[in-house]
């Protein structure tokens, strides 16, 4: 039929040439279109293909000989032969073609489907389906992981690595029996003898496999998360697998891919330079592994951040000269700006005093010492959830924050920048105590206000920043920023890295800027002619020790901080460096970026996507690898049982319908022109039943939906070929790696310092800090409380059972229970009372109920802290309105017959036993709840992150309090 069709059409042009003649309607149109040569041509060219498509490649080489063969016959025949015939003979016969067509007969000529040996007769009814996997070895991983069941023996594969060679190939799966590999069962071996095999094995790998029953499809929608802690592998004794983990440092961008396993996910670091993702772990588990971490320290170091002062040698007569002590001064004098006005626009925010209290008042500023511990504000969150977000044009711009060492060029590079386009950017008004001074007015230079003002400002949180310069106070306040912003323009300011965090605000939005030094070399070449304002002289120069301080200081910032960072920065060459702080901040501006998905609001999320369409304006922060020896260590909780397989009888021989395994996403060209991996999957049933069990599904690498896109033509973060090998964290040899048993590692880990780095940075004091105390004495009290829910629970349950059992059956033998129990009746409540205030305590005290906001949210959405609090709670209450009747019972039998009267006791002690009834089930109930989540903490959560004052140091002493 198909390759008679051009005739098949000619003779239905035929008949509709009668029906034309015979007029026939529309059969005219018709002709037309079947008689037009376009359609003929194409039919023919179909035809063609179709011809060539059941051909097999076949040798040219003879083909092209004799070619040659029979121009040159012409030509010796005396016959001249055509040009294109002369060129011809010409082409054949260069060396260079000959090659080529060797070349394709030999590639042509090669069969590389796998040769399987054929089906037995006598295959038994009730075979089971397995699956025969053929990869081609080379340097790839196989990007998944084996482990044995203990109990059978079996190995199975544990979990396939999203993008990795098994992934892509979509024939091995987590959950499938491997039974044998080149042909040699693998029942009962060590994993580490199957990976030998595999490293013996040359060219082909042959698995037989027996698939999971229910094969879960993954496709799972990636998540992007900002890493806000350090993560090493080889240093984790609770990773499954070492092998396939995958490090990462604060700040790196992270693709999620693969959240299936409620403690090992698996992702791959942004820009994507492999495809294959690695094991990271989850953030419950990081979590609590930082909370180890925590506790495991023998005293809680209460960290400083050491103020990053250049070395002020005042003495140095080789300062004499630009030396100027500001005691002498007058302080308005003093405080003056190089040039405050550009274009009858006043630059504020350059005073010096202003610049100053920064730097003589920094120990005393209360945000000064948010991070106690470096980790202490991430433990709460070891990753942060991040999406693309593009300032709609109509909302107000992002605040841009520049952070930096002290005299790396902050201010200058923000005065240049205001000075550049003053109707663009500019910085927010200061606010101050101090006296306003001649030709200065309120709102230009500073916003003069009270002390009462200022404090009551303070009180309320209105300051970003402040603290006090010789006696007065100077902030910058959250309403100077929004003034700028309300008025269209950019605003941008300078802040020290700990007060980036409470910035982070849906409304600011900020986009923070590391300002980095560039090397000493550099920075002795561009800082010749700079000039330093320190705490006692203006205007000096720099010297070596400034430029060794500078960048050693430059670098621990980065260190520390990086994680907030959306941008880095190098002030190398002023100019260059300017005009690099305009276009990044134009990008912030305008084109997409990664922010918190905290900080979107409802209209946001609808503009915002966490798509992969965009290019990652992350490179200078994620591509940052620091080598920050912050171990996480942890034991491992038991892994549920693999997935057992019932191993039927196997054939020795397959069937030969085996086929080429297409490569993933359209690559088989790529992978037949590189000459690497090739999956070929066969399944093999009875024989009445052969079937191939072709793999169609290949998922998309990335998982990326449509509503992941964004609409702007931003150019892709570039994918690389499916087949490119993988860095760092990918094993070099093709092999499997194999997952430890998941078992609880008892070892705890030295190497749970923080790095050198960090420690060089830190000041570390030992002293307890009240919030020490305070975690310790609630760690302790939360001990008591889980010994005291179960404790009660039982009591409760017995003390019921034996009031029902003395009280008899239908309550007929209630004097018998008053004789038998009022003896008890005492302790035993004494004892239900203490275990109940405990319990009931101590289930409030996660709650933390000092966050009234969310101890509700917990009530309302009944969190299991919250309902056991409530449980506990009005058990608690019911017990103390049986106070009474407890009494009385104490008291039986008794002369005052008012207390006793005859015949009561059933009137007396049936609502008792009731509500005895109901506080057993209600404790018990408790118990229950709190026992799901024994981990829920919230207080301690709160405690960990809370802040903490700065440690006073001996020469603050000098100075005023803020
Ligand atoms: N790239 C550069 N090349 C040459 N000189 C520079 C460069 N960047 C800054 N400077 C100069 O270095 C000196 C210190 O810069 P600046 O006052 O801006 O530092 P800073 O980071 O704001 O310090 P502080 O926070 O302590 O005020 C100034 O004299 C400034 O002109």
């Amino acid at each position: 039929m198909e390759d008679g069709i051009s005739e098949v059409l000619s003779s239905v042009v035929d008949d509709v040439s009668h029906a034309v003649n015979r007029n026939v309607g529309g059969a005219q149109l018709l002709q037309e279109l079947l008689g037009a040569p376009w359609l003929h041509a194409l039919l023919q060219m179909y035809e063609c293909l179709l011809q060539f498509k059941n051909l097999t490649p076949g040798p040219i080489l003879p083909y092209a000989s004799g070619l040659s063969h029979e121009i040159m016959t012409v030509i010796q025949k005396g016959h001249r032969p055509s040009a294109e015939a002369r060129e011809l003979y010409g082409l054949l016969g260069s060396p260079h073609m000959q090659a080529l067509l060797s070349s394709h007969d030999s590639v042509a000529q090669s069969d590389y489907g796998p040769v399987l040996p054929p089906l037995p007769d006598d295959l038994p009814e009730d075979e089971e389906a397995v699956r025969i996997v053929c990869l081609v070895k080379n340097n790839q991983p196989l990007g998944a992981t084996i482990r044995r069941d203990e109990d059978t023996g079996g190995i199975y594969i544990a979990r396939v690595i999203h993008g990795g060679l098994a992934d892509r190939s979509g024939l091995l799966h987590p959950g499938d029996l491997v039974v044998e590999v080149n042909g040699h069962p693998v029942g009962g071996l060590d994993p580490e003898q199957v990976i030998q095999m595999l490293i013996h094995s040359q060219g082909t790998i042959l698995f037989k496999v027996i698939p999971k029953a229910a094969q879960s499809s993954s496709s799972q929608k990636p998540v992007y998360m900002r890493a806000m802690v350090d993560y090493f592998p080889q240093q984790d004794s609770s990773i499954p697998c070492p092998d396939a983990g995958m490090a990462f440092s604060r700040g790196d961008l992270l693709e999620v891919v693969d959240q299936s396993d409620g403690q090992w996910w698996q992702a791959r670091k942004l820009p994507c330079a492999v495809s294959c993702a690695g094991l990271i772990p989850s953030a419950s588990m990081l979590k609590s592994k930082h909370r180890e971490q925590w506790w495991c320290e023998p005293l809680q170091v209460h960290t400083c951040i050491r103020p990053l002062t250049l070395s002020v040698n005042e003495d140095d007569p080789a300062h004499a000269d630009n030396k100027r002590t500001l005691t002498d001064l007058e302080e308005i004098n003093f405080d003056e700006a190089d040039s405050d006005v550009t274009d009858g626009i006043y630059l504020a925010g350059f005073r010096r005093t202003f610049r100053l209290w920064r730097r003589t008042s920094y120990r005393k500023r209360r945000q000064s010492c948010t991070s106690c511990s470096p980790s202490s504000s991430t433990l709460s969150s070891p990753y942060e959830e991040v999406a693309l977000y593009q300032r709609p044009p109509q909302e107000n711009h992002r605040l841009i924050i520049l952070v930096g060492a002290s005299g790396v060029g902050v201010s200058e590079l923000r005065k240049r920048l205001i000075k550049l386009n003053p109707s663009t950017f500019q910085g927010p008004v200061p606010h101050t105590t101090r006296p306003m001074g001649a030709g200065e007015q309120t709102g230009r230079e500073y916003h003069f206000v009270t002390k009462e003002l200022f404090e009551y400002m303070v009180c309320n949180h209105r300051f970003v920043e402040y603290g006090e310069y010789r006696g007065h106070l100077y902030g910058t306040s959250t309403d100077a920023i929004d003034d700028v912003l309300k008025r269209g323009r950019m605003c941008v300011i300078d802040v020290e890295p700990h007060s980036i965090q409470p910035l982070r605000t849906r409304k600011l939005k900020p986009y923070v800027i590391f300002i980095k030094a560039p090397g000493p070399e550099r920075l002795r070449q561009t800082r010749r002619h700079a000039r330093l304002i320190t705490n006692c002289s203006v205007n000096r120069a720099f010297t070596e020790d400034d430029f060794v301080e500078l960048e050693e200081a430059s670098r621990l910032m980065e260190a520390k901080y990086k994680h907030f960072f959306d941008c880095v920065l190098v002030n190398d060459d002023l100019q260059d460096a300017c005009m690099q702080l305009c276009s990044v901040i134009q990008q912030a501006q305008e084109e997409p970026q990664w922010i918190p998905c905290f900080l979107f609001t409802a209209t946001d999320q609808l503009s915002c996507t966490g798509g992969v369409e965009v290019e990652v304006e992350m490179e200078d922060v994620t591509n940052k690898c620091r080598s920050d020896s912050r171990d996480l260590l942890t034991p491992e909780p038991q892994d549920p049982a693999p997935q057992k397989k019932k191993k039927k009888k196997k054939a020795s021989t397959i069937d030969q319908e085996a086929e080429h395994g297409d490569v993933p996403n359209g690559d088989t060209a790529d992978a037949a022109v590189d000459g690497e991996d090739t999956a070929v999957p066969v399944t093999r049933k009875t024989k009445r039943k052969r079937k191939v069990k072709a793999t169609e599904h290949y998922s998309d690498d990335l998982g990326a939906e449509d509503d992941d896109i964004i609409t702007d033509a931003q150019s892709p973060i570039p994918q690389h070929s499916l087949f490119s090998a993988p860095h760092g964290h990918s094993q070099p040899v093709g092999r499997v790696f194999v997952e430890r048993n998941r078992r609880f590692q008892a070892e705890r880990v030295e190497h749970l310092r923080h790095s050198e780095l960090m420690d060089d940075y830190m000041d570390p004091r030992q002293i307890w800090t009240t919030r020490d105390v305070a975690m310790r004495v609630h760690s302790g009290f939360r001990v008591i409380g889980l010994f005291s829910h179960g404790f009660l629970a039982g009591y409760a349950v017995w003390n019921i059972i034996v009031v029902y059992v003395l009280a008899g059956e239908q309550m007929t033998t209630l004097p018998n229970l008053l004789q038998q129990y009022h003896l008890l009746a005492y302790p035993a409540q004494s004892l239900l009372y203490l275990l109940l205030a405990i319990s009931t305590v101590s289930a409030f005290d996660r709650v933390n109920l000092a966050k009234a906001s969310m101890a509700l949210r917990g009530f309302l959405s009944l969190d299991p802290a919250a309902l056991a609090s409530f449980l506990y709670f009005i058990a608690l209450i019911l017990s103390l309105s049986q106070q009474m009747t407890s009494d009385r019972i104490n008291l039986y039998p008794t002369a005052n017959e008012t207390l006793w009267p005859p015949g009561s006791e059933e009137q007396i002690l049936r609502p008792w036993i009731v509500v005895n009834l109901v506080v057993a089930l209600l404790v018990g109930l408790a118990w229950a709840v709190v026992s799901t989540r024994p981990d829920i903490d919230y207080t301690e959560e709160f405690l960990m992150t809370m802040e903490v004052e700065g440690y006073p140091r001996g020469d603050e002493n000098m100075d005023v309090p803020a």
